[in-house]
């Protein structure tokens, strides 16, 4: 089945006129099945918004490919706009004018017939509050004004950057079942978030992202299964040596920052005697616990080996690409 979104190796840097260039996005990729709710995570300023604007055609990349619904965007660009309902940025909506209108204006801009309006109030709960300005609206509610404007021409492919953010805990309930009823329908939804939690309870399917970057992504259940599957957080005076040492002993090891991780471990002693035989001596040597912990872990170094693919300069279609 042609995926929803392909992204492949993206990169982007910005320009500044007086320090540096900053890389955003070093060879990003993501790959999100149709049907699913896709959790794209990653830590404050890991690159998120900026992919997710690069994708919408609102910023350009410096290289990489794209394809929505296997169109290569930017380039079809138009072909697709029909079929994606986005929010990147809090839209600024009038004051002055009611949620209803609000809508109303927008679906006529969008060429939706007008029933829609209230087919997404109702799906958001604000059709008791459709009547009163928006001005009288609080963060949550706006929020969900905006997620009820992207829901207007009942979209393919809704994508939500940080959608929760304002909410509060009944608010994130019904956001989640909102989210779930799109996706049963056949649709897909693509959310953004920094908070692990969110992404746990909400998605089928996760990217995590670190520095630009690729660091992990598949099922929830199984990127995450990391907090369960005897992974150990090892401190060390040499971290990259001792990563080499127990990967030539046949441990997959990452290294995270200040740590190193060794995943599958069936016994920890097993670390601190290999290196103990290197004379290297283990400081800490503690489980990776909570998922809090594993999502830091996934995200606290570089891409884990493989995680990512370099990009080639090829002509490249996404059926090519799948093919490949
Ligand atoms: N217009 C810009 N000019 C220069 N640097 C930028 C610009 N926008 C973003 N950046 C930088 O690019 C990197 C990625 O930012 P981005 O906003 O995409 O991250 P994010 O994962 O969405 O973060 P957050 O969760 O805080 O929204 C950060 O280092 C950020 O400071």
């Amino acid at each position: 089945m042609t995926p929803a979104l392909e992204i492949d190796g993206l990169v982007k840097t910005y320009q500044s006129v007086f320090g540096k260039p900053r890389a955003a996005l070093d060879r990003l990729d993501m790959v999100v099945e149709p049907g699913q709710i896709h959790g794209f995570l990653g830590p404050n300023g890991s690159g998120k918004s900026t992919t997710l604007k690069t994708l919408l055609g609102l910023l350009r990349a410096d290289g990489g490919r794209m394809a929505i619904f296997g169109e290569p965007v930017p380039r079809r660009q138009a072909e697709v706009a029909p079929r994606v309902g986005a929010i990147v940025e809090a839209p600024a909506f009038f004051g002055n004018f009611s949620g209803y209108k609000t809508l109303s204006l927008l679906a006529k801009a969008g060429g939706v017939p007008k029933q829609r309006v209230g087919v997404v109030l109702d799906q958001v709960g604000l059709s008791d509050r459709s009547e009163d300005l928006v001005r009288s609206y609080s963060m949550g509610m706006r929020q969900r004004l905006a997620v009820a404007s992207a829901l207007l021409k009942d979209p393919d492919l809704l994508i939500l950057d940080e959608p929760n953010n304002g909410l509060d805990p009944a608010g994130v309930r019904e956001m989640r079942d909102l989210l779930r009823g799109h996706a049963d329908r056949g649709k897909t939804v693509v959310i953004s978030s920094h908070i692990l939690a969110e992404i746990h309870q909400i998605c089928d399917t996760v990217t995590i992202i670190s520095r630009g970057r690729t660091v992990a992504a598949g099922p929830v259940s199984e990127v995450l299964a990391v907090a369960d599957k005897g992974a150990y957080r090892v401190r060390v005076d040499d971290h990259q040596r001792a990563a080499e040492i127990l990967a030539g002993a046949g441990a997959e090891v990452s290294v995270a920052g200040d740590h190193i991780v060794v995943y599958d471990l069936a016994d920890p002693a097993w670390v601190s005697h290999t290196l103990g035989v290197n004379d290297m001596w283990v400081r800490e040597l503690a489980p990776v616990a909570q998922l809090e912990d594993a999502f830091l872990t996934i995200t606290g170094g570089g891409p884990r080996p493989g995680a990512f693919r370099p990009v080639d300069n090829s002509d490249w279609t996404p059926e090519e690409h799948r093919a490949s």
